[in-house]
């Protein structure tokens, strides 16, 4: 699925009126159904009191407003507030006249702010993607009285104040919804968490938007959802064997951390690989091979660390990283990695694939002599800390998608950003945001589960680079998803997610 920029949504909305030959009214009309539909869902008329409409000049506001006449029309009791303008939209005009003389109507001015009772609801149509700038004037002290309100806000499109696609100041005026109801694709600004407090749960809600517009429209962001993946993972043909889907090199593990090694190899098995051996340091022998009996086991000379490299052309695809620490030796290993990788194998003509993490990233951020040894398609996996530690500190979440987009061209890397939404950038400038996961996954081991994944998807002969990498964050938050559906969200651990990965990706 795309993710489109304001002006895009404009032209989307365009096409969409030009194609399917309606009066833009229509459109409005289709938004605010979608609304009113959502919201008598999750409020009946009882619950919902006496319900205030906040409305704008523009089309956020006429959406407000044919809200209004909706859910009157369905029994609720409604009041609107209207944001003096020198001028409306035409389709504002047009719903200011469709509102049933029943409900009550009052103009706003710094004198006469609406009066909202706490836990009072009221529907936020004051600004939708049409905002130019940050609030300022009336409509800053409407939204800073409807914030200290505690009011069960849900906005229109996007909460007041919030540009969809662009940083704005830090002491922007914004509207706090505890829900937005939006329409058609989801806006780059719900999925950075320096948002999250103004959009509240988002809801996409679909009003026939223009299908050729949205499959050509050009844009670097895009969200990757059950549709994006379907069909990803090529079936297991009946004559298959275990050479067929590729033999992984873990390198993982150190005192005190081989669970890291357990839980990514774990993650590399149920993801389908061929073969897994993981080389580890001698102390975690008894440990691996206890419990992972499928995976075989090689070890290091040092009992507390990982000093060698093993002979790597039994392999598709190396992971190192979990639990790995920080040891000399262990730089040094990754060093003779990266330089051994970079020749093009002889079945592929394409560098060994490798999955980079955890502390094998703090040992690239420490030596960034280390990041022009990348080979091509190399994926890595850093945590927002983890990638501060490869880059630099970020001013603020679209700073922080800028510099991971410039580092996945520069090193011509699959960088994926870890959280949630989850974004993985490419060599050629696109962002890609996850659907799936959820806030249980925020534990320890969780990154190590992924990294084994991606491991066992790299090594896959008939998946591509990117493909893989998208598949596998996909299946990873979709593990974690059927995970918390059994143990809820504070029960889940990173061996729940491991467990799931089977029924995530056989849904796929
Ligand atoms: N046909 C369409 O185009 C559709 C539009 N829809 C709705 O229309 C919205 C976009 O409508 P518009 O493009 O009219 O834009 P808005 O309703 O977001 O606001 C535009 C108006 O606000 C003014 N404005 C912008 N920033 C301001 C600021 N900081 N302070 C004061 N005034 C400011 C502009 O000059 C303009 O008058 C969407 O968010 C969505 O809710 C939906 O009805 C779907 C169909
Ligand atoms: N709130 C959240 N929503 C969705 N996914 C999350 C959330 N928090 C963490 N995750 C996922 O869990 C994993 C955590 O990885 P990481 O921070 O490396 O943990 P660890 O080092 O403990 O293994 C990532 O894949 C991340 O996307
Ligand atoms: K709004």
């Amino acid at each position: 699925m795309h993710i489109l920029s304001a002006a895009q949504t404009h032209e989307l909305d365009q096409a969409t009126i030009e194609e399917q030959g309606i009066p833009s009214v229509e459109l409005m009309e289709r938004a605010a159904g979608a609304f009113a539909e959502w919201f008598a869902r999750h409020f009946t008329p009882h619950a919902a009191g006496e319900t205030l409409v906040l409305c704008g000049p523009g089309n956020n506001g006429g959406d407000g407003l044919a809200v209004a006449r909706l859910l009157y029309q369905a029994g609720y009791a409604m009041r609107v507030a209207l944001l003096p303008a020198d001028k409306q939209s035409a389709d504002w005009q047009h719903n200011r006249r469709r509102l049933p003389k029943a409900v009550p109507v009052a103009e706003i001015s710094a004198e006469s702010l609406p009066h909202i009772m706490p836990g009072a609801v009221v529907i936020d149509a004051l600004f939708g993607t049409g905002l130019t700038r940050p609030l300022a004037g009336l409509p800053a002290t409407v939204v800073a009285h409807l914030n200290t309100a505690a009011a069960r806000v849900v906005a229109v499109d996007i909460p007041s104040g919030l540009f969809a696609d662009a940083p704005q100041p830090a002491d922007s005026i914004i509207v706090r919804a505890q829900h937005t109801v939006s329409f058609g694709l989801p806006k780059l600004a719900f999925l950075l968490p320096q948002n999250a407090a103004f959009v509240g749960q988002w809801h996409l809600k679909e009003i026939g938007l223009s299908p050729h517009f949205l499959a050509n429209a050009a844009t670097d962001w895009h969200y990757t959802d059950a549709a994006t993946v379907a069909g990803a993972l090529p079936p297991r043909p009946k004559f298959s064997h275990k050479g067929t889907f590729g033999h992984a090199l873990l390198l993982a593990g150190s005192r005190g951390k081989m669970g890291a090694a357990v839980l990514s190899a774990g993650a590399c098995l149920r993801g389908g690989v061929g073969l897994l051996t993981a080389h580890i340091p001698g102390c975690g022998y008894d440990i691996f091979q206890i419990s992972q009996p499928e995976a075989m086991c090689l070890t290091d000379t040092q009992a507390d660390f990982i000093s060698e490299l093993p002979e790597l052309k039994p392999y598709q695809a190396v992971g190192i990283g979990p639990g790995l620490g920080q040891e000399a030796a262990s730089l040094e290993v990754l060093r003779q990695l990266l330089k051994a990788a970079d020749k093009p194998l002889e079945k592929t003509g394409q560098p060994l694939p490798l999955v980079i993490d955890a502390d094998a990233l703090n040992l690239l951020g420490s030596h960034r002599e280390l990041l022009k040894l990348l080979p091509e398609n190399t994926v890595l996996t850093p945590h927002p800390k983890e990638f501060e530690r490869l880059t630099e500190p970020a001013r603020d979440d679209y700073h922080r998608l800028e510099l991971l987009r410039d580092f996945a061209i520069q090193y011509r890397c699959l960088v994926v950003l870890k959280g949630a939404y989850t974004c993985l950038a490419t060599p050629t400038g696109e962002l890609h945001f996850n659907s799936t996961g959820n806030a249980g996954m925020a534990t320890g081991g969780s990154g190590d589960v992924l990294t084994g994944l991606l491991l066992a998807l790299r090594a896959h002969a008939q998946i591509p680079a990117f493909e893989a990498v998208r598949l596998g964050v996909y299946a990873h938050g979709r593990a974690g998803d059927l995970g918390a559906a059994q143990t809820g969200q504070v029960g889940l651990v990173a061996g729940d997610i491991v467990r799931h990965i089977g029924p995530a990706l056989s849904e796929v």
